[in-house]
């Protein structure tokens, strides 16, 4: 598990720690952690694996605010200009780090300040690494000049760009990007992961993250934020054994599709079939069970009209995919949440829920897979305000209504009221394709059924959704193309393998 902290709680760790140790020990140890990763950059080594020019002769400039980010950064830098890099800080703050300032020139590092416009931006644009040490966790808001104006030219430049501790711009604590912003292709992040760093849009803006270790741990309270590894996942997934049978194994209710939309109905049964439903029960009206009786033989269909007395026992239920929202829909939908069952709800059912939020007072657990405007709808809000602080919103979501949410999006997040809130790792844009929500809704639901916890049901069924459309829109990791909801189907068995194995 990757675990993050907020602000605070990284502060208060931080003077406990500092309490304990000669001044300045926390600031060497982050600048240490920076420099190496700068020099195995330099060398070619990971993350950047390309054919590397090394250390010596290396050109480095260094972005230097005025607290101590920027510190870290000058002394990273004293410690490649002695292994023979050479060193350019420009110095952007009202003030720079007096001890990392002395020893950069000591190293033999060279100082501009920002004023000098010209002999900046050649520097910049000369780079082969540009270290980013204006703001780290003491930033707040869009980066104000001349912070931005080096942030724009540092994307312009063709140098690899490394945030110290976060990209400046980016809010430690939401990752929320309130204007300009430095893009890094890696940061190295000290202590513990921030929030901002795995929730987008920080998380794009920061690259391939790398934690260095300063000793905060033990101060470390509970995390606000988890990122869970591949084995952490794959612990949770259910694996059938002798005693197993069909039953055992979770029986799930799809409670999807309409006369007018069938494909999500087709999408969520197979999404459940592939998510390792012991049986699948399919109720819907006469056309789209025609269908799914074509295309998933082996689940178990029945036509209803406005009721669901006779669909027989389930262990959890999938409702919303295709489902319409008349009031034939909330019928159903009400009758689904009267049990006391697991249940998920998507699609439709969320714009249901959005007028009858009643329905969500009930004991057992409610998972809701929205969209950001699925969840503005669920909020009252709007789409926008829901991307722009998306840790906010998923977090208030899980609390207003009682459930466990999982906001789909470029970084799915998946809250339950006092939990840390998870950050799926896996995923990729091309998943952004219609239909390929019904094909979780359906995978989740399996594992409900399963009796896997909501928030691990959740976690896991994101995971390996991502991992199936990774797998499917790049199997050999060289080049991507486009994907269908039915190919992110079809690579879950490999998904799932893979996870495993
Ligand atoms: N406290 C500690 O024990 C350690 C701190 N470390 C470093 O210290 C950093 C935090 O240092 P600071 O607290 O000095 O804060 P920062 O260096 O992040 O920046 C604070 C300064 O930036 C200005 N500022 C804030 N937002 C701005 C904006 N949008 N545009 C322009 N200027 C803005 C503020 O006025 C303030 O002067 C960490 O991120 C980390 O890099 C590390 O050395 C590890 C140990
Ligand atoms: N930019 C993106 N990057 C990665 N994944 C994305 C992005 N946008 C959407 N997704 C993912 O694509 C899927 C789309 O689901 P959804 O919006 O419900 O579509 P549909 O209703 O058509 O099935 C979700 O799993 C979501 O997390
Ligand atoms: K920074």
């Amino acid at each position: 598990m990757r675990y993050a902290h907020e602000v605070d709680k990284v502060r208060t760790a931080e003077r406990a720690l500092m309490a304990r140790l000669p001044d300045g020990t926390l600031m060497s140890r982050a600048a240490a952690g920076l420099a190496s990763v700068c020099a195995r950059i330099l060398r070619g080594g990971r993350p950047h694996a390309e054919p590397g020019l090394g250390v010596y002769g290396a050109r480095v400039v260094l972005l230097v605010g005025g607290g101590d980010n920027g510190g870290d950064a000058l002394y990273a830098g004293a410690g490649l200009a002695r292994r023979g890099a050479g060193v350019t800080a420009v110095l952007a703050g009202t003030k720079s780090h007096e001890g990392g300032l002395a020893d950069l020139r000591a190293a033999g590092g060279r100082v501009l300040p920002v004023a000098e416009e010209e002999r900046v931006a050649t520097a910049i644009d000369r780079a082969d690494l540009i270290i980013d040490g204006m703001l780290g966790i003491g930033g707040r808001g869009g980066l104000r000049e001349p912070y931005a104006g080096l942030a724009r030219r540092a994307a312009d430049s063709p140098a690899i760009v490394v945030a110290c501790d976060l990209p400046s711009g980016v809010d430690a604590s939401s990752g929320q990007v309130a204007g300009a912003a430095v893009r890094a292709d890696v940061t190295v992040t000290f202590g513990t992961y921030k929030p901002g760093l795995l929730v987008d849009p920080g998380a794009e803006h920061a690259g391939v993250v790398e934690l260095v270790d300063i000793g905060l741990g033990p101060y470390l309270p509970d995390p606000d934020v988890c990122a869970p590894l591949a084995e952490d996942v794959a612990v949770r997934l259910p694996r059938p054994t002798s005693e197993s049978n069909k039953y055992r194994r979770g029986v799930v209710g799809v409670l999807a599709g309409s006369e007018t939309f069938t494909g999500a109905a087709v999408l969520a049964v197979g999404g459940a079939v592939r998510g390792g439903a012991g049986m699948v029960r399919f109720a819907s009206s006469e056309h789209p069970v025609e269908l799914v009786r074509q295309r998933w033989p082996e689940s178990v269909t029945t036509v209803i009209g406005d009721s669901l007395d006779g669909i027989g026992r389930v262990q959890a239920w999938v409702a919303g995919p295709g489902l319409g929202t008349d009031e034939r829909a909330e019928a159903l939908l009400a009758q689904v949440l009267a049990t006391d069952l697991p249940v998920l709800v998507d699609a439709d059912g969320l714009t249901v829920l959005a007028r009858r939020r009643d329905l969500l007072w009930r004991d057992a657990p409610t998972v809701l897979t929205p969209h950001a405007g699925e969840l503005a709808r669920l909020l009252g809000t709007d789409a926008g305000e829901i991307e722009a602080r998306r840790l906010e919103h998923v977090r208030r979501a899980a609390e207003e209504l009682t459930a466990t949410v999982l906001l789909k999006g470029s970084t799915t997040l998946i809250a339950e009221a006092d939990r840390p809130v998870r950050v799926n790792p896996t995923g990729t844009p091309w998943l952004a394709t219609a239909g390929s929500g019904d094909v979780l809704s359906g995978l989740t639901g399996a594992l409900l059924a399963g009796g896997v916890p909501a928030i691990d049901a959740a976690a896991t069924g994101a995971y390996l959704h991502g991992l199936a459309a990774r797998l499917s829109a790049d199997p050999y990791g060289d080049g991507a193309a486009p994907i269908s909801a039915y190919d992110v189907l079809d690579a879950l068995p490999e998904a799932f393998r893979t996870l495993a194995g």
